[in-house]
């Protein structure tokens, strides 16, 4: 099967300086994948170039395809394509990307309308369907976020993110702002919402414990570059690189936690 992302030689500049610098990564169908790395590894970075979504000021060099699509040095336009459908981003502050007083149904509908060109009923169905993959109940589409607690936003920017069935979700710390027991109920229902949908995985965390939860495979970053990559659990368990063996060392991490 084709590669959901492709990603070659993917350099990110910003200022002059090199930030991200030859990544190399391929995704297939389904497969779950983690980037860790210290604090200014280039995660973030790699992660919203894989959505397409990089920030003004940044310029992405080498290759980026999501479904075949290429998403550097193209136009906006086809970015918004391919984030449309292809390739969805759900943000530590995805929550607070969400407009405060416009009702939560409506806004996980105006996506699918434009990008999906659903009628008002279909796209209503679908809101309903991807608030009950987040344990949310459909009454809540009448509601504000202004209205919802924190945890229940975070589902929310979860829900919104997977409303389009995309090939690809690139998850950057989509817990970092939640506490403990939240946290963990939002990656027990990112599971869960994965695994029916088929829907593959890049997940950003500095959290070993969570990568080892939900990801196969790794890819290690430190300086812009990728200094490690294979399956989570034999790189958790035999860390080849000293910015691994840093990173594992300060989780005492236990091997029986590794998703097998
Ligand atoms: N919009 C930007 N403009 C200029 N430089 C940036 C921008 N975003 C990130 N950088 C720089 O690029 C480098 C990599 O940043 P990035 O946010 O990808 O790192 P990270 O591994 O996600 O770090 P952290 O774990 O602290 O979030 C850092 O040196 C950062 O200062």
């Amino acid at each position: 099967m084709s590669p959901v992302a492709e990603v070659r030689d993917l350099t990110v500049t910003a200022g002059g300086a090199t930030c991200v610098d030859g990544v190399t990564l391929g995704v297939a169908p389904g497969e779950r994948w983690g980037v860790v790395g210290p604090s200014g590894a280039g995660k973030s970075l790699t992660a919203a170039a894989v959505a397409g979504l990089l920030p003004p000021g940044t310029t992405a060099g080498g290759s980026v395809r999501v479904d075949g699509t290429e998403l550097v040095g193209v136009p906006e336009t086809t970015l918004a394509e391919v984030r449309g459908c292809g390739v969805a981003l759900v943000a530590q502050d995805s929550a607070t990307a969400l407009h405060p007083l416009l009702a939560v149904g409506r806004q996980l509908a105006m996506p699918l309308r434009r990008h999906q060109r659903l009628d008002r009923a279909t796209a209503r169905a679908r809101v309903v369907e991807a608030l009950a993959e987040v344990d949310l109940p459909a009454e809540l589409a009448r509601a504000r976020p202004s209205q919802l607690s924190g945890g229940q936003r975070q589902r929310v920017a979860l829900a919104a993110a997977l409303a389009c069935r995309p090939r690809l979700l690139v998850a950057d710390e989509p817990t970092a702002a939640l506490d403990g027991p939240v946290a963990r109920a939002l990656l027990d229902r990112l599971d869960r919402a994965l695994a029916a949908s088929g829907t593959a995985l890049v997940l950003v965390t500095h959290d070993l414990g969570v990568l080892a939860a939900v990801c196969e495979q790794v890819v290690v970053l430190a300086g812009g570059r990728v200094v490690e990559h294979g399956a989570v659990r034999e790189v958790l368990a035999a860390p080849a690189h000293a910015v691994t063996r840093e990173l594992v060392d300060a989780a005492r991490l236990s091997v029986p936690e590794v998703r097998a």
